[in-house]
């Protein structure tokens, strides 16, 4: 079994107030890298990978494969190679599972692959319920036993297509089942799947490896089971939740920023709801510039009334982007009702922003009434998962004072050394304990 891998507790000290400028590229996208390198294993050949964000949950997820018998090597800073010549269905660390999301992915490569799997259950963020029926649904469908109790075991004598249709647009049970259906013989069909970007992203290095798949960026994707895999090399895509975390920064700074190969066509929800906090960004080619002296004024809806953000699936507004939208709002002048529908503690962070001096009001766990603009004070903050983290992160460098975040692994783990971008930008974050590299 893998060693298991020790919690490292990570402190950020934050001088608000600090004008940034200048040019920032986002981080490869976490969510498409993570199911990426889960389909390397399904080729035995060397697949290269570039743009891969060097961020915990990646790390995790490495030393998974590794455990299962990948070679996986950084042969670059962001480039990471993987050759899965000979796999097992090795016991996995559970404390490891439990700490991504991403470990269910594994689920559809080594049914492919070996046929069995036994998977401790998975974590990721602690936002609320994270559901696994769809993933076992779909992979049933697809040919696969599964056996869950306190683990759960995968076993298939061969995957074969079917006529797919999901009870929700999962997004990492579309890409298990992505995954398992190009390894299976026939055709399959997946309706009312997701199609976010990094689940198009994954389709998109599937077929560089030589797979067969129609309707990428739609809910209803086709696949052509069987066709032989083999290695191939792809660039992970730029990362559009880091990008929307980076405009909310900017604006709440009154700073001008260059977001560099943005990834525009994936931003048009982002940047419409941006505009609605009264936030207007200005595409040029591949880079978006986020202008300083933003109105900063909330757009009231038709006759005045009370606008609001509401996060969908794909393409509408992200999910992951409602903690930067929150804490973008409390420093816009109006009043604006955000509604997140899925997660049900993602938005309990709030009462961090609260006790800094913003004006919300919980309404429930899943709607959030802010007015502002507020004045935000400094102050002791504990990060309870990766997007609160980095709104805590961008109230601490708008507030007047010093911040401290503490368990700031938890922003680590989707964010690339984000205290040395932002500093290089004009931020002031001290890490504790600092970067070894
Ligand atoms: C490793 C990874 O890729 N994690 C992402 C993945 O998690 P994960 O794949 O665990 O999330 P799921 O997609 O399974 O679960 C979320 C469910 O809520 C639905 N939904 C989504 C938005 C919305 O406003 N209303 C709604 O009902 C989704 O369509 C989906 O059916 O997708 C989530 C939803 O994007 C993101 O938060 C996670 O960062
Ligand atoms: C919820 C998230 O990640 P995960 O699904 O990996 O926990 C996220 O990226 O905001």
């Amino acid at each position: 079994m893998a060693q298991p891998v020790a919690a490292e507790r990570i402190q950020y000290v934050i001088e608000g107030g600090a004008r940034l400028s200048g040019v920032i590229e986002p981080s490869g996208n976490k969510n498409a890298a993570l199911p990426i390198v889960a389909a390397a294993l399904l080729t035995p050949e060397r697949v290269e990978l570039s743009n891969v964000p060097r961020i915990r949950d990646v790390e995790a997820l490495v030393q998974l494969i590794r455990t299962v018998g990948a070679q996986a090597e950084w042969t670059g800073r962001n480039t990471l190679t993987i050759e899965a010549r000979d796999l097992r269905p090795a016991d996995l660390d559970p404390a490891l599972c439990a700490r991504i999301r991403a470990s269910i992915l594994l689920a559809g490569p080594m049914l492919a692959r070996c046929g069995e799997l036994v998977l401790p259950p998975p974590g990721g963020d602690v936002i609320g319920r994270r559901r696994v029926d769809t993933h076992f649904l779909v992979l049933k469908q697809l040919g696969a036993e599964i056996d869950a109790s306190d683990v759960y075991r995968f076993r298939t004598s061969g995957l074969s297509g079917a006529d797919v249709f999901f009870d929700e647009p999962s997004v990492t049970a579309t890409e298990n089942a992505l995954c398992a259906a190009v390894a299976a013989t026939a055709t399959t069909v997946l309706r009312n799947c997701a199609s976010e970007p990094h689940v198009q992203d994954l389709a998109r290095f599937l077929i560089a490896m030589g797979a067969e798949i129609e309707g990428i960026g739609t809910n209803t994707m086709v696949i052509h089971g069987g066709r032989p895999l083999s290695g191939a090399r792809h660039r992970i895509g730029p990362d559009h939740i880091e990008v929307g975390s980076l405009i909310g920064l900017a604006a709440v700074t009154k700073s001008e920023i260059t977001i560099r190969n943005a990834g525009v066509e994936h931003l048009r929800s982002t940047l419409m709801n941006f505009e609605r906090l009264g936030i207007r960004c200005r595409v040029e080619g591949d880079d978006l510039v986020v202008p300083a002296g933003q109105t900063m004024k909330v757009e009231p809806d038709f006759g005045g009334h009370v606008p609001k953000i509401e996060d969908q699936p794909w393409p509408a507004f992200p999910a992951d982007t409602m903690s930067i939208a929150i804490v973008t709002a409390t420093q816009c002048d109006g009043m604006v009702l955000l509604f997140e529908k899925m997660f049900e503690s993602r938005m309990f962070f709030v009462d961090k922003l609260i006790g800094m001096g913003a004006r919300i009001v919980l309404c429930d766990p899943h709607r959030v009434v802010v007015a502002g603009p507020a004045t935000l004070r400094g102050s002791r903050l504990e990060s309870p998962d990766i997007r609160a983290g980095m709104a805590m992160l961008i109230a601490a460098m708008c507030a007047e004072g010093t911040s401290v975040i503490e368990n700031a692994q938890q922003i680590e783990r989707g964010y690339e050394r984000i205290d040395e971008r932002l500093n290089a930008l004009g931020a002031r974050i001290t890490r504790n304990p600092p970067r070894a590299t």
